[in-house]
């Protein structure tokens, strides 16, 4: 996250860090966010064929071991049929994570929920951005969990032509276009939107930015809308 501040510890307890193995070690690679106590949502562009990855709840300071870690395996991964990397702009860029087990919920770790179906954010609707992403373009990775304010921009504004022309579609939602926007690393996070009902919604998955600057005016950080997906969202979580 660029130009964002650290996270009150655990006040996002559904973040999860999604580390991928390398050699003998795992690393952060991408944000997910638990979203059933086995399933955890990603973007499909965090997912690489062969690789093994490993889920981490419950953390918030990366270089130090503070206890409220709890480490789970992943036993299936289903990405959406529609994700092609080669086609980043037709969206679908969602993944789902089954867990070898539940984590054991706690002030640290929970569930976030999902919106109805076709539920669109009016223009400036004040949302967070939350994740480990570099601090701005080829920059460093935070220990601490980073979060920001990102209000959403209405599609009609997100998709003009000096903004993100025809390369975002409804199926996607925009927030920000200002100095503050998800870096890399920050792919497959949550968009955090506070309900009416005074609970959490996921209301995106953090997609893509410029291929520029992570931070580049006018190029909103882009999110698969998830209220787009409720359908293959329900169908993998019950089914899978
Ligand atoms: C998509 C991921 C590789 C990567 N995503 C992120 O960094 C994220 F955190 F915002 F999710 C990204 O946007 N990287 C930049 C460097 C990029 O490649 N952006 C990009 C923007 C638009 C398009 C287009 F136009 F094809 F849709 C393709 C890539």
């Amino acid at each position: 996250v660029v130009n964002g501040e650290d996270a009150r510890p655990h006040s996002w307890p559904w973040q999860i860090s999604l580390q991928v193995k390398h050699g003998s070690r795992f690393h952060h690679t991408c944000g997910g966010t638990l979203v059933a106590p086995r399933w955890v949502l990603t973007a499909g562009h965090c997912i690489w064929p062969g690789d093994v990855y490993r889920v981490v709840l419950g953390e918030h300071d990366m270089s130090l071991q503070e206890g409220s870690e709890q480490i789970r395996d992943v036993l299936r991964i289903v990405v959406h049929p529609g994700w092609d990397i080669d086609h980043v702009a037709d969206g679908n860029d969602l993944a789902l994570l089954k867990l070898d087990k539940s984590p054991i919920m706690n002030d640290g770790v929970g569930v976030a929920c999902l919106p109805a179906a076709g539920e669109i954010l009016a223009h400036g609707t004040a949302c967070y951005i939350s994740g480990w992403g570099n601090l701005y373009t080829h920059g460093p990775m935070p220990d601490k969990l980073q979060q920001a304010l990102l209000p959403v921009v209405e599609h009609s504004m997100c998709s003009r032509s000096d903004w993100w022309g025809h390369t975002v579609k409804s199926t996607m939602v925009c927030a920000g276009g200002d100095v503050i926007s998800a870096c890399n690393g920050d792919s497959g996070g949550p968009l955090n939107c506070l309900g009416q009902d005074g609970r959490w919604y996921i209301q995106g998955v953090t997609s893509f930015v410029s291929s520029a600057v992570c931070n580049e005016v006018k190029k909103p950080t882009v999110f698969t809308r998830t209220s787009a997906f409720t359908e293959w969202l329900n169908e993998v979580i019950q089914n899978y």
